[in-house]
């Protein structure tokens, strides 16, 4: 399904004055924004921000009150619903991970590899020399074989973090949105998940969603910042944290 995006004018999402109200609060305020295809984006604000209500709007979770949001350049994610955009190329990690703690690591990749296998097609499935090797190829993308015969509820924060971006690989996603990847991660997890994620592009596109703004500068080629619903500003990392709007809406926030 992912082959039919067109991405002919190095688009692969964008979305164009996007509003979402929660009783009449504004959580997203005619936002447009756009990502190129196997660009790595951050997206940064402070809290309430938005940045949350636009990846549910982004993956069919919420539904817009107006705006448009397209997925390469005729793919109309609006008249989508969250499974189909999930089927589409699109795959999203909250920033909890959420993997099989009682199956070993190359399990869950084996399980993810399935994919949409009914629980009864499962039960029968015997991996193909072409599923052995796609979770030996993902094992080694997220730097888990050594850990291949462990149980996921065993590992670290930081490798369960790891194991569940191997899992989204495994559904071959177009573009990535993944939420607070380094939180509660040690400083060397942090270190290594900045190369996993610089790792995935260009094949794809990622779009972070960060606090830590260390993390941000070590991956982000260009920021966008979120406030009161709408893009503030966009740029290197550097002309953000020298703008002075960005300043203060940060006012007594790390930046
Ligand atoms: N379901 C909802 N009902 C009512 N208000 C909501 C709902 N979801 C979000 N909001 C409000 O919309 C605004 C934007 O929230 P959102 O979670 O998108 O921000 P955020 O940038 O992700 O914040 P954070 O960094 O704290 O996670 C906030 O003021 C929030 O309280």
């Amino acid at each position: 399904m992912t082959e039919s995006i067109d991405t002919r004018h190095g688009v692969i999402l964008y979305l164009e004055d996007v509003s979402v109200s929660f009783s009449g609060y504004k959580a997203l305020n005619n936002l447009s924004l756009a990502i190129d295809k196997g660009e790595l984006r951050c997206l940064i604000g402070p809290n309430g921000a938005g940045k949350t209500t636009l990846m549910d709007v982004i993956t069919g979770k919420t539904r817009p009150d107006r705006g448009s949001v397209f997925l390469g350049q005729d793919i109309n994610l609006l008249q989508h619903d969250e499974a189909t955009i999930a089927r589409l190329g699109i795959g999203r990690k909250f920033q909890k991970p959420s993997v099989f703690p009682k199956q070993t690591v190359r399990d869950n990749l084996a399980l993810a590899v399935q994919g949409n296998r009914s629980p009864w097609e499962a039960l029968w499935y015997r991996p193909s020399s072409v599923d052995t090797d796609r979770v030996a190829s993902l094992l080694e993308t997220v730097a888990l074989d050594s850990v291949a015969h462990k149980l996921a509820g065993g590992l670290s924060h930081g490798q369960k973090q790891w194991l569940e971006i191997g899992m989204l690989l495994a559904q071959e996603p177009l573009l990535l949105l993944i939420d607070e990847p380094v939180a509660g991660m040690t400083q060397q997890e942090t270190e290594r998940t900045a190369q996993l994620l610089q790792s995935l592009v260009p094949q794809r596109s990622v779009v972070v969603v960060e606090h830590d703004m260390v993390f941000v500068r070590s991956i982000a080629r260009k920021v966008s910042v979120l406030h009161e619903g709408a893009v503030l500003m966009e740029g290197s990392i550097d002309e953000v944290q020298s703008d002075s709007q960005v300043r203060e809406v940060y006012l007594g926030e790390a930046c």
